[in-house]
């Protein structure tokens, strides 16, 4: 396989490493990327987003001014969208627009974010969505061409989870055929949508509509808030960036406030419902909640972003460890790497083994959305509350675990991992804004809640339930399960653990009510709870979920790959069990043995998969151009790098800064 040719000799420790690799690598690159036909066509499309230095910087972004940091950005998005639309795309097939492949290739244009992003991240994707098929045909082939550039202005300053209170109107004028769109307040600014401040030329707004003085609820616009010509704001439009962030520093994330400003009727996405010319309101759709499809998509695709994420947080963190040497562990030996550390391994190893579980998952998790979509396009709607349920809670913990596996990244990394150049602290930065984005954590962890609290209800009741909560029909009445110390025994004490906690919720929400609350109060003072039992149903089908795909994909694998793929899903299994031990002594028989057999077995995995711990992130094939690390380089020339990059500091320019002579010398001398 082609790998990453380093320039330099590799670091003698990290080239020792990948001796020690007892399997094939390019197998388990195969894996990742669903077969060896999509290594090659990602290979492929690396090459020409990589191979002609458009991605480079002169200066790294993060010593540019916020001026600077976003006019190279959007000079790189130009160069890279101009890639994706006359290249790329023509191997993927437009319709894998938002194909991961691509999505990573971004990355190495970007250390932090593409102010492009939301364009095909969450515009197009609405268009595709949302729109009948009129609407597709005039708005999407210009926005797939880029002859319109968009973004996706939902949240506003006031309301960003609560989307029924949100309070941009659009109210219809049956004379003039046209919506009027209003910010009424000042909490009804909208707020947040990325690349909405400089960058966008139309976006699609979330807005109440009223027609013939009723309103109807929270519907979608597309709209065009500036010339295309000269790119100034339209009149009645208000339009900026909304001021520096923790991360997302070249997004221009955006605010947008309408002043009674028109758009023609045509520009409602009526897919799901429309406005006729006499302003009467006709609802299509079988499910209310079809104008949120963006989010479930968005909620369904993070899942593997988070894989991803962590997959190159664990590439820098590894080899990096490999590198670094720390500490005598007995007199006159030679300091041991670091990655010889048990305590390193037990930090590092779960993100190796969480970026396989993820990318699983989140194969699995797009063929159940493609299947949904599918039912949908019949009127079929009754799969629509499980995709919910369960892309709420999968993006929900995914993205959770992430920061915090990427943080463990970090410090495993040591000083070196909290500098830029090591890049641990953009993927953490973006990571941490993807907890929040597309439903905040709790929140979502709620929304998968009322599903399981009414999955639980049906249970009850003897009703046969739909797979994933299918264990609730096994366990709704079980007492506490028979420990027994297996994978499989594992999986099922987990799904032990959510039944019994959803069954705990229901139990209170039911006392609480008997005593006279009314049932809001109830589930409001159960929520504690009820975040607990989704995150628990959430733990239950990753680690089935991942088990169970992990062994379909590694059938006709040799048996080495077999070996370590199948070591990593024990370690995840593992590590999850001794981080519940809590849970597993309430609702299992568990005994103090059984727990201290686990721990001593978790510890000996760890050892065993110490020689493949390059190998295994290697297997990530991430190329350094991504990667974007002075640790985590393939040649492993840390120190180097490190050096290298200092000397790029703009405080390097010169021997002696012009502070002193202005502050400090007169300081010194008492001259201030
Ligand atoms: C790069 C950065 C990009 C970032 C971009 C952004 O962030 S963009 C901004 C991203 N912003 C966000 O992500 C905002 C997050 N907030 C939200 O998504 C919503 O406000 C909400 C879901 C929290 C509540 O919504 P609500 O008050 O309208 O609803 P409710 O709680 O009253 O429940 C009523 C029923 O509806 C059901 N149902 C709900 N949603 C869906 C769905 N999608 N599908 C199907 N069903 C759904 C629910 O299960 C319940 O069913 P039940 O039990 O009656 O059978
Ligand atoms: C980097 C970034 C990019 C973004 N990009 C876009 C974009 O392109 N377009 C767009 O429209 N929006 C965008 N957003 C907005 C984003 O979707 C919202 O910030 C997000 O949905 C959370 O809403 P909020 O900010 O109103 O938080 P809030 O809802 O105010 O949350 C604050 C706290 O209250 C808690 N809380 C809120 N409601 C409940 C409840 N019912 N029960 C229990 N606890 C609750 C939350 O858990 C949280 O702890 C972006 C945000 C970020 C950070």
């Amino acid at each position: 396989m082609k790998i990453n040719k380093p320039k330099h000799d590799v670091n003698p420790d990290l080239a020792k490493e990948r001796l020690k690799c007892n399997f094939n690598i390019e197998e388990v690159t195969n894996i990742i990327d669903g077969g060896k036909d999509k290594t090659v066509q990602r290979k492929k499309i690396e090459d020409i987003a990589l191979n002609n230095g458009a991605s480079l910087d002169e200066v790294p972004e993060e010593c540019l001014s916020i001026k600077e940091r976003y006019e190279n950005a959007v000079r790189k998005s130009c160069v890279y969208g101009n890639l994706v639309r006359n290249e790329m795309l023509e191997i993927t097939g437009i319709e894998n627009f938002e194909s991961p492949v691509l999505r990573r290739t971004a990355d190495a244009f970007f250390k932090d974010i593409s102010p492009f992003m939301l364009h095909l991240g969450m515009f197009v994707p609405t268009l595709i969505g949302q729109c009948t098929p009129e609407q597709t045909a005039e708005w999407l082939p210009k926005a797939l061409d880029m002859q319109i550039i968009g973004a996706y202005a939902q949240t506003e300053l006031g309301h960003g989870t609560f989307i029924r209170g949100l309070e941009t109107t659009a109210t219809y004028n049956p004379e003039k055929e046209e919506f009027v769109l209003h910010s009424p307040t000042i909490t009804s600014y909208k707020w947040w949508a990325g690349g909405l401040g400089k960058t966008a030329n139309h976006c699609v707004v979330m807005a109440q509509l009223y027609t013939q003085g009723k309103c109807h609820g929270t519907h979608l616009f597309i709209v065009k808030i500036r010339d295309l010509d000269t790119h100034m704001p339209l009149p009645g439009i208000t339009v900026g960036e909304i001021g520096p962030r923790m991360g997302f520093s070249s997004a221009d994330n955006g605010f947008l406030r309408f002043d009674h400003f028109r758009i023609p009727r045509e520009n409602m996405l009526m897919k799901h419902a429309k406005v006729e010319k006499d302003g009467v309101y006709v609802k299509s759709a079988k499910h209310g909640k079809l104008t949120y499809g963006t989010m479930v998509f968005i909620r369904v695709t993070l899942v593997s972003e988070m894989s991803f994420n962590i997959s190159k947080a664990a590439t820098i963190a590894i080899r990096y460890s490999a590198v670094r040497r720390q500490t005598e562990l007995r007199p006159n030996e030679p300091e041991p790497q670091i990655l010889d550390y048990p305590t390193q391994q037990h930090k590092l190893f779960i993100c190796i083994a969480t970026a396989h579980a993820f990318q699983l998952t989140s194969c699995w998790l797009w063929n159940t959305f493609q299947a949904v979509l599918a039912d949908m396009k019949k009127g079929n709607v009754d799969t629509l509350p499980e995709l919910h349920a369960l892309s709420s809670c999968l993006k929900a913990v995914s993205t959770s675990d992430a920061l915090s596996h990427i943080e463990q990244c970090r410090f495993a990394c040591g000083g070196h991992g909290y500098m830029l150049s090591s890049n641990l602290p953009f993927i953490y930065s973006f990571v941490a804004a993807t907890r929040t984005y597309e439903g905040d954590y709790t929140v979502l962890l709620l929304q998968t809640a009322r599903f399981l609290v009414k999955a639980s209800e049906q249970a009850e009741a003897g009703k046969k339930l739909t797979q994933t909560v299918s264990y609730l029909n096994r366990t709704a009445n079980a007492d506490r399960l028979n420990w027994d110390n297996t994978h499989e025994g594992i999986i099922k004490s987990f799904q032990v653990i959510a039944a019994g906690k959803i069954g705990q919720c229901v139990k209170s929400i039911r006392d609480r009510t008997a005593s006279g609350m009314d049932y809001e109060d109830a589930w409001l003072m159960t929520t504690v709870q009820l975040v607990g039992a989704a995150e628990a149903h959430c733990r239950a089908v990753l680690l089935n979920t991942y088990w169970s795909e992990m062994r379909k994909i590694t059938e006709a694998s040799s048996a080495d790959v077999k070996k370590v793929m199948h070591q990593l899903a024990v370690l995840y299994l593992m590590y999850w069990a001794l981080e519940k031990t809590g849970d597993l002594l309430k609702y299992s028989s568990v005994s103090k043995k059984d727990l201290d057999e686990l721990q001593r077995r978790y510890e000996e995995l760890l050892a065993e998969l110490r020689p493949n711990a390059v190998g295994l992130v290697d297997a990530f094939d991430l190329r350094d151009e991504i990667l974007h690390s002075s640790l985590g380089s393939y040649d492993g020339r840390v120190y180097e790098r490190l050096i290298e990059e200092a000397h790029k500091s703009p405080l390097n320019d010169e021997p002696v800064n012009q502070s002193f002579h202005k502050y400090t010398k007169p300081l010194m001398l008492g001259k201030l």
